[in-house]
């Protein structure tokens, strides 16, 4: 384009000339009045609607800043039930996310499998392979108090089961398929670099010693070294203590790890149902864990279902029912070559938890919540972790207090010495008197409720672990009304705000149906407060 006469160019505007822009903006040169007219009708139209834009945006800002969070965070101590009361908001809220999930625990339901069996070996092994296990009795992951009870080991159990050398070699493949889990599980890019695994494996378990009779060398029994074996990860704290080894073996994937996207990726997708026929073939992969699961599932069966065996879990007190994963009486059911776990399998899959886990929801379904950001911070409760709760007090809405109250009669894992429901008292007092936290609405969950029933239904009294439980009737009605009134009486005495309410619920966690009612109250309850009181509504 030839350059404009510079004479064409308004007075004043010379300067700007070689400004590109300027120029471009200079009317044209032969424009007539009515042109000009209609120029200057476009300008002031344009800056108008620029004017309308900026406008909008700022309002957006303003919105934006406005939009509320809410926040909730699940507190209480290890297996409490913190994480699988996540699972049953994101069950409720975004069921599509967590049924596209529900294939990646597979491998933590194997692994879950595989420990229960291992406990069973263990129970049964004859006194002298069970040197270490009169060890492992305090390393108990449940923490099952009677397991180191002061009434002592029964005479009958001084010699393994008959057959317990033979069901000990079947099953023997189930040590190799529980490293390799714990592996896949660590580091599912399999990257020895990795530190995904807080684990501490203890020494090999007994059914995997070598002897003349076992099917496989021990070597390949125990878990591999080197490049292939899991990458270990002694967090501080909890194996510090001189009876930490409690808690050994538990595998807790942290915070950030990618193992369920790498379980939910390509084949092993989870299919539209179960029963579509659109199942993918996982099992025709010669290295997923169904093979070997199959392999051993009729030694399992039979292993499980031998009086023998029950009587000498009945012997020892150890009431596998009432541990974490459990999924012994569902064994056909799970080691089915096509198995795909159903809800309820994953809400009963255990995986400790390390660090904070964070989850969001925009609300949607009533329409004065539409857009409201719901956030649920899911902590690890074992002692190690505690210390990263704090951070998230300044900022909560609500906390959520999980007390496993079926656990009247357990140790921690992370400390035998310390009662679990001592423990929760203490945490429960320290919590709801923390000064920070005066204004946070506090929901106490008595969970675990199913097993405190059964376990209450089996004989077991509350007044052998809790003296200040007197003579009062052991059922179940007696019991629970009994924790609501302690908790309860805690809050009143320790609260820094006698103005706050207190909402207790008796809770079995892993039952969807009755859960969710509670879930829903709960997040009415935290919604209306904080909303109402940010104005919002
Ligand atoms: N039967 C029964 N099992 C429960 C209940 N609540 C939780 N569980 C099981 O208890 C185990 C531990 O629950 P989690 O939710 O992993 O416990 P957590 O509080 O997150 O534990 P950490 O991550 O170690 O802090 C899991 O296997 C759950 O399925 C309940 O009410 N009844
Ligand atoms: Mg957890």
């Amino acid at each position: 384009m030839p350059p404009r006469p510079a004479q064409l160019a308004p007075p004043g505007r010379r300067r700007s000339i070689s400004d590109p822009l300027a120029a471009a903006l200079l009317p044209p040169p032969n424009e007539t009045p009515a042109e000009r007219e209609r120029r200057l009708q476009a300008e002031d139209d344009a800056k108008k609607r620029s004017e309308h834009i900026d406008r909008m945006i700022r309002e957006n800002e303003r919105r934006q800043r406005k939009k509320k969070v809410v926040k909730v965070l699940l507190l209480g101590q290890s297996e409490s039930g913190k994480s699988t009361t996540l699972k049953q908001f994101q069950l409720l809220h975004t069921p599509a996310a967590f049924h596209a999930e529900r294939v990646a625990w597979r491998f933590v339901i194997y692994l879950n499998l595989v420990r229960s069996i291992r406990r069973v070996l263990e129970a049964i092994a004859p006194e002298s392979d069970a040197d270490g296990f009169e060890d492992d009795m305090d390393y108990d992951p449940s923490g099952n108090a009677p397991i180191i009870d002061i009434s002592g080991r029964p005479s009958s159990s001084a010699g393994g089961i008959p057959g317990w050398d033979a069901y000990r070699r079947r099953l023997a493949p189930l040590a190799e398929l529980e490293a390799r889990l714990i592996r896949q599980l660590s580091d599912p890019e399999d990257n020895a670099d990795h530190e995904a695994t807080h684990l501490h494996y203890p020494a090999p378990p007994p059914y995997t010693n070598a002897s003349a009779s076992a099917s496989r060398p021990a070597a390949h029994a125990q878990p591999p070294r080197g490049r292939g074996a899991p990458s270990v990860v002694i967090p501080g704290g909890s194996h510090s203590s001189p009876a930490s080894p409690a808690g050994a073996g538990e595998l807790s994937v942290p915070t950030g790890s990618n193992w369920m996207r790498a379980f939910t990726l390509g084949k092993l997708q989870s299919p539209k149902s179960a029963h579509s026929g659109e199942l993918y073939g996982w099992w025709e992969d010669p290295q997923d864990p169904v093979h070997v699961i199959l392999h051993c599932a009729p030694a399992m069966v039979e292993l499980w279902r031998d009086p023998k065996v029950r009587q000498r879990l009945y012997e020892r007190r150890l009431r596998l029912e009432e541990s974490s994963g459990f999924y012994l009486n569902d064994l056909e059911r799970i080691t089915a070559k096509m198995y795909f776990p159903t809800d309820e399998d994953v809400l009963k899959a255990r995986l400790k938890t390390t660090g904070v886990v964070e989850h969001s929801f925009t609300l949607t379904n009533r329409s004065e919540w539409r857009g409201v950001d719901w956030k649920i911070y899911d902590v690890g409760g074992a002692r190690n972790q505690r210390h990263a709760w704090a951070p998230y007090f300044d900022d909560v809405n609500a906390i959520i207090f999980l007390v496993p109250i079926s656990a009247f009669d357990q140790v921690l894992a992370e400390d035998p010495r310390v009662n679990r429901l001592d423990d929760s008292l203490q945490l429960w007092q320290s919590v709801i008197s923390n000064k920070l936290l005066a204004n946070v609405n506090i929901i106490l969950f008595l969970n675990k409720c199913d097993l405190l029933k059964a376990k209450l239904d089996s004989g077991v009294r509350l007044n052998r672990y809790m003296t200040s439980y007197r003579d009062r009737p052991n059922d179940y009605s007696s019991v629970s009304n009994y924790f609501r009134t302690k908790f309860g009486a805690i809050h009143q005495t320790y609260t820094p705000n006698k103005d706050r309410d207190l909402f207790i619920h008796l809770t079995s966690v892993t039952d969807t149906l009755s859960t969710h009612t509670i879930i829903s109250n709960v997040r009415d309850i935290i919604l209306t407060r904080n909303l109402k009181s940010s104005s919002l509504m």
